[in-house]
């Protein structure tokens, strides 16, 4: 049993490891095109399914609220949130429409949605980039696995390299935390 836990430490480690050297310039960058995105008035939209629903709601609360320091309320909406519209819209069309739908409603060009997804394959989440790029919105996959459709579909790919469901969000909530540290630096 602990050997099992101390495995799955040292399978935390290396996968950060391992995230440093691939994907740490690149997350970087990315940050500093969100924060360009709010600084000229335009929104984030983020979603998930799950855990990364968790992780899409913590990310909104922290750009909203704050991360470390003092600074303005950050324009971020989390689309898993308001039960009315993803029970009337997963009863009236689907569940697999809860997030493009609302993407459709307050999307607008030059605001950037962010899919959190351990498979890539959530169709929800597909949806809600095809809908985000019909509207010129920037469109930005945090991915694991095989990137699934998403990995096609979305402007920036963020692959994170496990097959394992949980070491992925754990390492995507390292990416949307560093995100939010890095705001705050660019904000000043
Ligand atoms: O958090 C976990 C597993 O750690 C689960 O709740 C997981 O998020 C759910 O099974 C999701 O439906 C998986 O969706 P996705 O990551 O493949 O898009
Ligand atoms: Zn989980």
């Amino acid at each position: 049993m602990e050997t099992k836990l101390a495995a799955d430490i040292d399978e935390h480690i290396a996968l950060f490891q391992e995230v440093r050297q691939s994907l740490l310039g690149e997350v970087v960058a990315v940050g500093r095109q969100l924060w360009t995105c709010m600084e000229r008035g335009n929104k984030i939209l983020v979603a998930g399914n799950g855990g990364s629903a968790a992780d899409a709601q913590h990310f909104a609360a922290e750009l909203v609220g704050r991360y470390m320091m003092e600074r303005r309320a950050l324009p971020a909406i989390a689309l898993t949130t308001d039960t009315s519209i993803l029970t009337a819209v997963g009863n009236d069309y689907g569940y697999d429409q809860v997030f493009s739908r609302q993407v459709e409603g307050l999307g607008k060009a030059g605001d950037v949605f962010i899919g959190i997804s351990t498979s890539g394959n959530s169709e929800n989440l597909v949806r809600a980039l095809e809908s985000a790029k019909a509207l010129g919105v920037t469109t930005v996959a945090l991915v694991g696995k095989s990137g699934g459709k998403m990995k096609d579909l979305a402007d920036i790919v963020l692959l994170v390299p496990s097959q394992n469901t949980p070491r992925i969000q754990e390492a995507q909530q390292w990416i949307w935390h560093t995100w939010c540290s890095l705001i705050d630096q660019f904000h000043g």
